[in-house]
């Protein structure tokens, strides 16, 4: 099933559980919601009391991408927060299998997350693991950036790994994803689709419906 998780990273902050609201009203699945912490990536986003307040919002999934060092440390803040999803990124876990586990005890899906030059064998021997596998499309750290088109290579080695072994699991695309660069973002074999700018950047609930049917 195609997925579409609209990034808060590009919604406007002062009314962000309307933002929400917006696209989860027009159709998006999950709410994609940015965790950086001004060290695993430069910028500093928002955490838990922010994530805590804007749950009351909406019932969507909440998908939460944890940019941060060590994420260990917070899972059970994270989900005690409202996350249903918790991704952390390979480059920053010292032990990713005990953070996958840490997470999936807490009783939510685990995803493991790879950079753009970070190489795909990085994440295969997790893949059967966890719950979803986010390939990052733009160096992490800020919204509105330009999609990497090389990284696709890595979702279709992922989307081949699943296929052969009959597992039927998401892959997640996140960075510059439009309406120009979806068609072969799906084709590659993603189905989870994160996109802040492109539903942010006017209106979003007729850019979420647009996303949507293009999906189907
Ligand atoms: O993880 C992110 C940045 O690190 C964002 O989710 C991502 O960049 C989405 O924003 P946009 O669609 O504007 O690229």
């Amino acid at each position: 099933m195609n997925i579409l998780a609209p990034s808060i990273l590009s919604a406007d902050f002062n009314v962000l559980g309307e933002q929400i609201q917006t696209v989860a009203k027009a159709g998006a699945q999950y709410i994609h919601v940015d965790v950086m912490d001004g060290i695993f990536v430069p910028s500093i986003s928002y955490g838990m009391p922010v994530i805590k307040s804007v749950r009351k919002s909406t019932d969507a999934v909440f998908d939460v991408h944890l940019m941060i060092t060590e994420p260990v440390r917070y899972i059970r803040d994270f989900v005690d927060s409202g996350a249903d999803i918790i991704t952390v990124h390979v480059e920053a876990c010292k032990d990713i299998d005990e953070t996958i586990r840490d997470i999936k005890a807490c009783g939510v899906k685990a995803a493991v997350a790879i950079n753009p030059e970070t190489p795909v064998d990085k994440i295969m021997p997790y893949l059967d693991d966890i719950d979803m596998a986010l390939v990052m499309s733009v160096h992490p750290g800020f919204g509105g950036q330009k999609f990497i088109p090389d990284v696709l290579d890595k979702v279709r080695i992922i989307r081949s790994y699943y296929r052969d072994n009959n597992m039927d699991k998401d892959i997640e695309i996140d960075g510059g994803i439009n309406f120009d660069n979806l068609p072969e973002v799906l084709e590659a074999g993603a189905n989870v689709i994160v996109a802040g700018s492109s539903v942010y950047r006017g209106d979003a609930a007729a850019n979420t419906k647009k996303f949507l049917e293009l999906m189907r």
